[in-house]
């Protein structure tokens, strides 16, 4: 049996004597848990500063802080904290279980500057246990003449102490009687005292290590003192152990201890500390071995545990030799050594041994701290042009209204004079400060992923739609997956060819599946979940759910089902966060990190961008949120309401993520923003007088082609705004940029940023339809396509001879400031993907109209509010297409092709009750020809707009 393991079977408790965060997250800790019966841990200031001074586990979370405004203290103690409450966590099994005998506590240290004061110790050891919050805490405090009284005041307020320091036995008498009188207090003041634990840490290698020399030194100037010195070399420390135990039994009997026992109290341990062996001519053992022995605690350093794990041989020798103990402790007065001042250097010198460290780890932070201090936003580069003066004026106008303070104090009547809508806004301007909540959760996260790849999973699929899936799309194209991470896949489409196409891609029984839905009562969502669940259970039966994460909202019908699937893990996310703001909540973060990013990295450049947008007061300089979208928002009422995006290729989702975030949020009220995003750029007289351009690239890429053509459009007079990421880490803060300025350009326009009326439209439509179908088994179709054509149907209000002649009667509709959307509820495919930029570029071409693109029913949840709340200005084309390779839906009566096709049949519904202009193309069992077709078609039509 393993050493450590057998070891319980003599009551010997074994903690480790070793804390750090990568040790929390990568299981390792877990494991010694589960696998070598380890009971708790011990940290100190010199602990901590090896593990934050001395790796680079925490630089992400130091500069997220630091960014906070926060002091080196609140730093260093949100960084204790956190680990510490992380590791209590993973004790708590232990705590809890029935057998615990006082095991399962993690000990944090208060500062080692209060070592001589009372009061400050007290006030901090209150702080530290509020804040930690978990019961299965220890506060330390040194067994110093200052720190008794402390001990006992916060054992009377009900804390867990471990009293540290002790080095020799009348201190140990104290410290016991502190702690006693400490449990008398609180009976007197009628509290409870049976949950209340304390050990009392004695510090064994550093007794020899000071008295060796000085024995062995007597030792060598022979005779009969000589001898008796040689004979107490290495013995001191066990022999004050020993006798330490001998008091332990005599304190903690008779009447007065026995009052308490029966109000349930628990004796206050012995934990023999400082036992890593630091003399080579000894045993590395040497503390472990001899010091076992009942209700006793052993923190052991990681070298030392893992040769104990090796060669350790487990008998009870702690009450072995006490003839001996004596003795030593007896005759060194007779060699001129006064142990209790000896002791007393120790003790002294046990401080100095935490505060120079402590004192090294505060400089290393607060060089972190200036560092992080030091790195500013990314500045947007802005070329307005004539509009110049205008957004000029109105940032002007928002300056002298204060309201950069009033954004962040959640002022609703920037925004509007509306108060239901002003309600709304104050609820939903969570993401404000997530990003700031989420750095606390990174650890959690990595713990998580770590579970994942260690459980054997081999891929990810993040099933949902819009604002749930669409970070992690942009996280999959614009970063290559990490050392650590998984490949991941997204289904956001209920196209049952993508659905069998991932299926057919992913190793079904190692894949990871996260439902991602905030409402809990997207359709979708709940489809793809139950598809999947359905395939999983067919290889693994009733442990399906192990296959499975949520991400949802609390409180959410979801969560109820989740659990009775036995999901893996449920994270709930956060109701003041609505979907197309929650890329930095766990919906954009739990993938991003199991792809292998670094999200703690991500969230702190997140966090630069908040500062520099006034979360922390003034940042000296120009809010760049307020920049972006007051100069969108001025621009847009100038009639330049089409923010043209432009990406280098390796950004070019980024597109989809700013579409919904801008679409969805100013899109309504017949007003709004307009991201027309993967529209290649061509020359300027292809544009009309409504385009902003707004290029988003990296500064290492010089992108000439794009760059060139930029120049151009800006001496041709357009606005062209350009924003250069160091890297993709720096997604974090253009997330945030973008939030902050869809905002802005909202309190422009006057509008609630924060809602989605007109999604429902389409939403409603295909509910009503599903319930034909659930009723009559098919879709009713009430239109005849005007006409069909080489298998090519279409269906307008305008009529036409032939194909051509329907296309050109339908694009005569439009005006100059139009814009063309096409609308594809189909597989998506590169030669699908070429054959709608040309359709794109024909348009633009000949009609000069901006053009925007999208694969529903994604689109749905996204554009989909602009195309029916934003102006009418747009010309919808919709393809559809039959799917010959259907999917039937568990426990449905329908299938993936119906539920596609009703979606499009009620958005097409939705469209025209908004007297939107529209055509749909029913391209027949093969799309991709279909496509083909109506292009040919449209190559002999002559297009033109109408009249200004
Ligand atoms: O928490 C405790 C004791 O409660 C321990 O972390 C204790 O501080 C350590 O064992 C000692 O500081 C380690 O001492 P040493 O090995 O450096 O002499
Ligand atoms: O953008 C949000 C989508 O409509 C999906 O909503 P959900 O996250 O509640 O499923």
């Amino acid at each position: 049996m393993n050493p450590l393991v057998a070891i319980r079977e003599f009551d010997q408790s074994i903690w480790l004597d070793f804390i750090r965060r990568k040790i929390l997250i990568n299981g390792e800790l877990q494991r010694r848990i589960t696998d070598e019966a380890l009971r708790g841990v011990t940290s100190n200031p010199a602990i901590f500063e090896k593990a934050i001074g001395g790796s680079d586990d925490y630089d992400a979370a130091i500069r997220s802080l630091a960014l906070q405004n926060k002091s080196v203290d609140q730093i260093y103690t949100e960084l204790v904290i956190a680990d510490v409450q992380h590791a209590c966590d993973l004790f708590k099994p232990v705590y809890e279980s029935h057998d615990n005998s006082g095991d399962g506590y993690v000990s944090l240290e208060v500062s080692p500057a209060l070592v001589n004061d009372t009061e400050g110790t007290i006030e901090e050891g209150l702080r530290f246990w509020k804040a930690v919050d978990r019961p299965n805490v220890m506060i330390k405090v040194p067994a110093t003449l200052e720190g008794l009284p402390a001990i006992r005041r916060l054992i009377a307020e009900g804390i867990n102490i471990n009293v540290t320091l002790i080095f020799g036995l009348e201190r140990y008498k104290l410290v016991a009687e502190a702690f006693i009188a400490g449990l008398e207090d609180r009976v007197k003041a009628g509290q409870p005292i049976d949950k209340i634990a304390s050990v009392a840490s004695f510090f064994l290698s550093r007794i020899d290590v000071l008295i060796d020399p000085m024995l062995e030194k007597l030792a060598a100037e022979g005779g009969e003192k000589g001898e008796l010195a040689q004979r107490m070399v290495g013995e001191v420390a066990l022999a004050s152990a020993k006798q330490a135990y001998q008091l332990y039994k005599e304190i903690f009997v008779g009447p007065r201890w026995a009052a308490l026992e029966a109000k349930g109290a628990n004796t206050q341990r012995l934990l023999w500390a400082s036992t890593g062996n630091k003399n080579p001519k000894y045993d590395d053992l040497k503390y472990i071995t001899n010091l076992i022995g009942p209700r006793t605690v052993n923190t052991v350093p990681v070298e030392t545990l893992d040769i104990f794990r090796e060669k350790g041989q487990p008998a009870d020798h702690l009450e072995e030799g006490l003839d001996k103990a004596q003795e030593v402790l007896r005759r060194l007065p007779e060699l001129g050594l006064n142990l209790e001042e000896l002791t007393n250097h120790l003790e002294i010198d046990g401080a100095k041994k935490f505060n120079e460290p402590f004192g090294k780890l505060m400089e290393s932070l607060e060089k972190k701290r200036q560092q992080a201090l030091a790195i500013t936003a990314t500045r947007a580069t802005m070329q307005l042009g004539e509009a110049q003066a205008a957004v000029d004026a109105k940032i002007e106008e928002f300056n002298s209204k204060n309201f950069t303070e009033g954004f962040w104090q959640k002022e609703a009547t920037l925004w509007t004079q509306d108060a239901e809508a002003q309600q709304s806004i104050r609820s939903f301007m969570g993401w404000l400060r997530v990003a700031e909540t989420m750095v606390r959760a990174v650890p959690e996260i990595e713990q998580f992923v770590h579970e994942v790849k260690a459980a054997g999973f081999r891929h990810v699929v993040v099933m949902g739609m819009g604002g749930s899936t669409m970070a992690p799309i942009v996280f999959k194209e614009s970063f290559p997956q990490g050392e650590n991470g998984l490949p991941i896949s997204v289904l956001d489409t209920t196209d049952p060819s993508t659905v069998r196409q991932i299926e057919e891609s992913i190793p079904l029984a190692e894949t990871l599946f996260i439902v991602a839905s905030k409402s809990g009562t997207t359709a979708e969502p709940l489809a793809f979940g139950d598809y999947f669940y359905d395939r999983v259970k067919q290889l693994k039966g009733e442990k399906a759910g192990e296959n499975f994460v949520a991400i949802t909202d609390p409180g959410s019908k979801f969560v109820t089902s989740a659990t009775e699937q036995g999901y893996r893990r449920i994270f709930l996310n956060f109701p003041e966060v609505g979907g197309r703001f929650s890329a930095l909540t766990y919906f954009g973060l739990v993938p991003a990190a199991l792809y292998g990013i670094s999200i703690g990295e991500l969230l702190a450049r997140a966090i630069g961008m908040m500062r520099a947008c006034g979360a922390y007061g003034s940042a000296g300089g120009q809010n760049p949120g307020l920049e972006l979208g007051v100069a969108l928002g001025v621009l847009a009422e100038q009639g330049r309401d089409k923010l043209t995006l432009i990406v280098p290729e390796s950004l070019s989702d980024l597109g989809l993520w700013l579409e919904q975030l801008l679409a969805e949020s100013t899109g309504k009220e017949g007003k709004g923003i307009l991201p027309v995003a993967g529209e290649p750029l061509r020359e300027p007289g292809l544009y009309g007088h409504d385009r902003v351009f707004v290029y988003v690239g990296y500064q290492s890429e010089a992108d000439e082609a794009n760059q060139s053509k930029l120049q151009a459009l800006q001496k041709a007079g357009h606005p062209v705004i350009t924003i250069l990421m160091n890297d993709a880490l720096d997604l974090g803060a253009e997330f945030y940029r973008w939030e902050v300025a869809t905002a802005v350009a909202s309190a422009v326009f006057g509008i609630n940023p924060f809602d989605q009326p007109n999604v429902q439209a389409a939403k409603t439509a295909t509910d009503r339809l599903m319930k034909v179908v659930e009723q009559e088994g098919q879709i009713p179709r009430k239109e005849e396509p005007k006409v069909t054509e080489n298998g090519v149907a279409y269906y307008s209000a305008v009529s036409g001879n032939d194909a051509a002649d329907v296309l050109q009667n339908f694009f005569a509709q439009a005006r100059p400031g139009d814009f063309l959307n096409i609308q594809a509820y189909l597989t998506e495919s590169p030669v699908l993907n070429e054959s709608l930029q040309k359709l794109r570029n024909q348009v633009q071409e000949q009609l000069h109209l901006a053009t925007t693109s999208g694969y529903g029913p994604r689109f749905l949840h996204s554009t989909g509010q602009y195309h029916k709340g934003g102006p009418n200005t747009g010309l919808f084309v919709q393809f559809t297409a039959d799917h010959p390779q259907d999917l039937p839906l568990p426990g449905r009566s329908y299938t993936f092709g119906t539920f596609m096709n009703a979606q499009a049949q009620g958005d097409l519904e939705a469209l025209q009750s908004f007297d939107r202009r529209t055509l749909r193309v029913h391209l027949g069992p093969d799309a991709e020809q279909g496509v083909k077709t109506m292009l040919a078609a449209l190559a002999t039509a002559s297009l033109s707009v109408q009249e200004a």
